[in-house]
Parts: C-alpha cells; sequence; structure tokens
C-alpha cells in the first residue's frame, strides 16, 4: 500500500491550536476534497502539484520520521490536504509501537477508524470564507471515529464578522469539543511577505469580538509559525 506525501519535515514546533509550541514532525498528505479560498497549503491540494506528491510506503514514512527526530519520541502531525483521504494506520502502528504520539489535523468530512489510535484529533471545519459548505452529519460521524482517540478538539479560523457569527453556531453543536479560534491569514503566497501589522490586527479583532461576546469557552491563538517564519515551506 502506498500514500501519496507532499512533504515530510521537522522537527519543527506546532504553530496552532491545543500543541502550539510543541516540538513536532509533520507528514503531509496529498490531496484534498476541499478548496479553501484561503487554503495556505495549496501545494498539498492543488493537483498542478501533483507530481511533487512521492508515493510513499508505510515503512519509508516512518523511516523519514524516523531519521527526522533521530529516534527520540516526539509528536507527529499528519496533515494536508485532507489526511483522511489516506489509510495512516500502518503509520500511526509503526510509530506507536516505538513511544510516538500522533496528531491529525482534518476538516472533519471524511471518518476514518484510525481516528480512534491518535493521541489528538483536530477537526477543523469550514467558516463561509472558505467558499465551502460543512456537511455536519460527516463531521459527526469523525466526532464519533475519535472517541477512543486520546483527545478530540475544534479549531475554527475566522476571517470575519460573518465567520465569527458561524463559528458561534458551530461551536454549540458540539459543546464537549475543547475550541480553538485562529485568526485567517489573508496572506498565502509562499513568495510574498506577510505583514505582521495585518496579522496582529486580526489577532487582536478577534479578540475583542470573543471578550466583548463573552465567549469565555474559546481559546484564541494566532498561528505562530506564521508569525515566526512567514509562509515559508517546511517549518
Ligand atoms: C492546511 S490545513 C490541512 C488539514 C485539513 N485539510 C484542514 O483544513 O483542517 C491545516 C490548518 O490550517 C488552517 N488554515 C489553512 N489556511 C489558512 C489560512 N489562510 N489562515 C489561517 N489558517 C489556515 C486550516 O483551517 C486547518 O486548521
Ligand atoms: N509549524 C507549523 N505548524 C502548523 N500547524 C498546522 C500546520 C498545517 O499546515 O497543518 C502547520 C505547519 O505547516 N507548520
Ligand atoms: S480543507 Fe484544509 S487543506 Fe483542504 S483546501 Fe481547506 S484548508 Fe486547504
Ligand atoms: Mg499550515
Amino acid at each position: 500500500m502506498t500514500l501519496r506525501i507532499a512533504e515530510i519535515f521537522g522537527p519543527t514546533i506546532q504553530g496552532e491550536g491545543a500543541l502550539i509550541g510543541e516540538p513536532t514532525v509533520f507528514i503531509r498528505a496529498g490531496g484534498c476534497d476541499y478548496r479553501c479560498s484561503w487554503c495556505d497549503s495549496l501545494h498539498a491540494v492543488d493537483s498542478a502539484y501533483r507530481e511533487t506528491w512521492r508515493p510513499m510506503q508505510p515503512d519509508a514514512i516512518w523511516e523519514e520520521v524516523r531519521r527526522l527526530s533521530g529516534g527520540q519520541p516526539l509528536t507527529v502531525s499528519i496533515s494536508g490536504g485532507n489526511p483522511a483521504i489516506q489509510d495512516f494506520a500502518p503509520v500511526i502502528g509503526r510509530g506507536k509501537a516505538e513511544g510516538y504520539r500522533f496528531a491529525c489535523e482534518t476538516q472533519g468530512s471524511i471518518a476514518r477508524d484510525w481516528f480512534g489510535d491518535l493521541d489528538w484529533l483536530v477537526l477543523s471545519p469550514k467558516p463561509p470564507s472558505s467558499g465551502e459548505q460543512v456537511d455536519w452529519e460527516a463531521f459527526a460521524k469523525c466526532v464519533a471515529a475519535g472517541q477512543g482517540a486520546g483527545a478530540t478538539v475544534m479549531k475554527i479560523v475566522i476571517f470575519d464578522e460573518a465567520d465569527f457569527n458561524w463559528a458561534r453556531e458551530a461551536a454549540a453543536r458540539f459543546p464537549d469539543l475543547p475550541l480553538y479560534l485562529q485568526p485567517g491569514n489573508p496572506e498565502v503566497d509562499p513568495q510574498t511577505p506577510v505583514d505582521l501589522e495585518t496579522l496582529s490586527e486580526r489577532m487582536l479583532w478577534l479578540v475583542d469580538r470573543v471578550t466583548e461576546a463573552g465567549w469565555f469557552s474559546a481559546r484564541v491563538l494566532p498561528q505562530l509559525h506564521v508569525f515566526l517564519w512567514g509562509n515559508k515551506r517546511g517549518v
């Protein structure tokens, strides 16, 4: 069995959500069933990049993670694209046998049995600004598939007032999931430097909105890696 892999990189730090700041190696799967208007990982989504995705056996993927981490167990972050398109069970199995932990980032459109093998399942339903429409039945199946997982959390990207209002309703559907909000980064071209002032303004706006609304169950975090490295790949 081979998997389509866009990149494997690290160790770096997890820049988003519940595990922010934690050293991690990323496995980025190629291919996505969504086309978010502001996707910051188009090189793992757009079929124009297809020929850059490597077909890899689970053993080869695992060897690369082990090499990058020097054989020292850490948290492996599986992202994409949508990693749920493919079967990561064999990779997770190999890693867990060696004491590694696993987190996975997915939009929650496709449920997988292996979600239950994860230490962290990060479900990131997409707000209106993405141009995508959430299938809440499929999303609920992802939550159910993650039951055996160490923890399942929700992470929502917010660009504007419409996204904010949508996020409040989305969060209310799953009140038991710990909730992370992150401001959207409007500049996703790897060639264009990010404007730190714009990012700070967006973060401040979101903090203001959350506090004004008395939304005290939410945590608001920036994309730390974008502040540090902009849209550079492989970090
Ligand atoms: C690139 S996606 C890959 C995993 C999966 N497809 C998903 O969307 O959850 C990883 C995370 O980056 C977030 N993201 C993508 N583009 C972004 C942007 N322009 N600004 C802020 N977050 C973004 C997504 O919402 C998701 O939470
Ligand atoms: N450092 C770092 N943190 C991240 N958190 C989520 C990422 C992703 O693209 O899935 C990401 C990424 O690409 N780099
Ligand atoms: S679901 Fe994730 S990887 Fe797919 S297009 Fe949207 S942000 Fe990008
Ligand atoms: Mg990213």
